[in-house]
């Protein structure tokens, strides 16, 4: 299966890159990242940090290598991903997205490309974080108002989104397993909220340091508390993950997956 990474010089990117060059299944065959930076022509390995040549470069423009590849892993920048989600229209190409903080009409243009290719959009491709989903499914499906449900993310100081996407999918599984859509209920901050409005899912942020990622979810009952955190040490999760998507998509018709296609956890 061959693949182009986009953005391999980031975080995320040089991890994919560094797992995918370790598989027997995965080819890289390019890299893009942005016009002008000084890694533009380098070996993809050097590149990427991943310790030895890959034979294959990083260049500015997808449009000159989408057509060697398979599928497209973008974990970049919103913008840049609307640009790759074109090409990979345009060229049939299939595509895992796993970039945060598009808009619902930008999402919206995800699900109407997979009518012509295969789309997986992924805002956490941590196993356990997909399976912490489940759990809070559950937990909101049973005791729906009777608790209160408030949601705290943590990560590095450079993230350029808030929330994370990974609580929105979060908040919006279990607003669904409540019976309603997260737009009603979700509460940006208590900041001069307060008392509490019955029903509502509230959201907190916290960027400092280099924190990868932790997400919690707090369901305050009278008398009790359960808490569920996920938390990730480093960014390896997410990109073993992401490696596990693209295999899976190759062998796709065209459609829209979720990570949870990938774990069969539906
Ligand atoms: N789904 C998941 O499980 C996860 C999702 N994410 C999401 O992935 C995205 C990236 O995160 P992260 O790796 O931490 O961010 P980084 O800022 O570390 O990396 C982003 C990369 O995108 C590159 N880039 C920016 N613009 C372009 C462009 N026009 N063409 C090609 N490449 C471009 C940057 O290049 P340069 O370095 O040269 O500036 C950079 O290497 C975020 O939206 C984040 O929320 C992150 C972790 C897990
Ligand atoms: O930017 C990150 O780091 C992460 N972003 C994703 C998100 O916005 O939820 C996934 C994970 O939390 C790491």
């Amino acid at each position: 299966m061959k693949v182009i990474v986009v953005g391999p010089r980031g975080k995320m990117g040089k991890l994919i890159t560094q797992i995918a060059s370790e598989r027997d299944d995965m080819e890289l065959v390019a890299g893009v990242a942005p016009a002008g930076r000084d890694y533009i022509g380098q070996d993809l390995g050097q590149a990427a940090m991943v310790g030895r040549m890959l034979g294959v470069s990083v260049v500015d423009d997808l449009e000159s290598v989408i057509d060697d590849c398979d599928v497209i892993i973008d974990f970049s920048t919103k913008e840049m991903g609307m640009k790759v989600l074109e090409l990979a229209v345009a060229h049939e190409k299939a595509l895992v997205c796993g970039t945060t903080g598009f808009s619902a009409e930008e999402m919206q243009r995800f699900k109407d490309a997979a009518q012509k290719i295969p789309m997986l959009y992924a805002a956490n491709t941590s196993k356990l974080v997909n399976v912490m989903n489940r759990l809070l499914e559950m937990v909101a499906s049973t005791l729906k108002d009777e608790i209160d449900i408030e949601i705290l993310e943590m990560h590095d100081q450079w993230k350029k989104d808030a929330p994370s996407g990974t609580s929105k999918e979060m908040g919006e599984i279990m607003a669904h397993a409540m019976g309603k859509e997260l737009s009603e209920v979700a509460v940006y901050g208590r900041e001069g909220v307060s008392p509490r409005e019955p029903g509502t899912i509230g959201y907190h942020s916290l960027r400092a340091g280099n924190i990868p990622s932790s997400h919690t979810v707090f369901f305050g009952g009278m008398g009790e508390r359960l808490e569920i955190t996920h938390h990730s040490y480093n960014w390896e999760c997410f990109a073993r993950g992401a490696c596990d998507c693209a295999v899976y998509l190759a062998d796709q018709e065209p459609g829209f997956y979720t990570i949870q296609d990938v774990l069969h956890l539906e």
